[in-house]
């Protein structure tokens, strides 16, 4: 992605983005994380120049999350497109998902003087009046809505995470029919189903209601042949 401001910058390296972070600690930053294949980061992309382009005192900072993989984790970002706000190394804000008015508001809110106190806004979560009973049924209804389902960041068409779009283009790729679900719209489901598949990350793939693992099992099925047998119960 092509720079076209001086305030907006495509990070390089770990050295480089802290180098450009602390040369103006006062200064109020905006990071981009985003991936090349994902759809939704273009559209957010054009957001974020935008952005730099209409406030030229804002830091904007580029950051490809899977080639910046050392950044990218030391802010917890999960799924891409994902935006942190920071004034020098205070966390102000942070936006998850290709949201853009949410985006446009935090930078204006925190551009303006005085500087609120640093505060980490906390995940959204639907409210849910569900029991632990309730929500395990729902689970597993979900697990069990057709023979093959994916547990996923994102959808098959617009991924929100390395590992799940690999699975689902996987998936595709050897005609496997299943269905899916974007866990990230749902935090009950997100954390119930680590608990009840005993399995810690995401993509979590089912078939026949029962776990059978993330992206490096289903490569290794794969790779010794037993993917076909597994998934299309042949
Ligand atoms: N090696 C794992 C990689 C999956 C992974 O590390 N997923 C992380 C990042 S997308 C995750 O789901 N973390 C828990 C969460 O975000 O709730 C696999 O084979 O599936």
């Amino acid at each position: 992605m092509a720079a076209s401001q001086a305030n907006l910058i495509p990070v390089t390296s770990v050295e480089h983005f802290q180098a450009t972070l602390s040369s103006d600690l006062t200064r109020t930053s905006l990071i981009n994380f985003w991936a090349p294949w994902a759809a939704p980061c273009a559209q957010m992309n054009a957001v974020v120049a935008e952005l730099a382009k209409k406030h030229p005192t804002l830091l904007v900072l580029n950051v490809e999350a899977e080639e910046q993989a050392d950044i990218a984790e030391s802010f917890d970002i999960e799924a891409v497109p994902s935006f942190v706000v920071l004034r020098g190394h205070t966390l102000l804000a942070r936006i998850a998902g290709a949201d853009a008015p949410a985006l446009t508001q935090a930078v204006a809110k925190h551009l303006a003087p005085p500087p609120a106190p640093a505060a980490a806004p906390a995940k959204t979560t639907a409210p849910t009046n569900e029991t632990p009973e309730e929500l395990e049924k729902r689970m597993r209804g979900l697990m069990n809505q057709r023979r093959v389902v994916l547990f996923m960041k994102g959808t098959p068409d617009e991924p929100r995470c390395g590992f799940s779009r690999k699975i689902s283009g996987l998936l595709r790729d050897h005609s496997v029919d299943f269905a899916h679900f974007d866990i990230l719209s749902d935090e009950d489901v997100r954390q119930g189903l680590k608990k009840l598949n005993d399995w810690p990350t995401f993509p979590q793939l089912i078939v026949n209601g029962e776990l059978v693992g993330g992206l490096d099992i289903v490569q290794e099925m794969v790779e010794n042949g037993e993917f076909d047998a597994v998934m299309k119960g042949e």
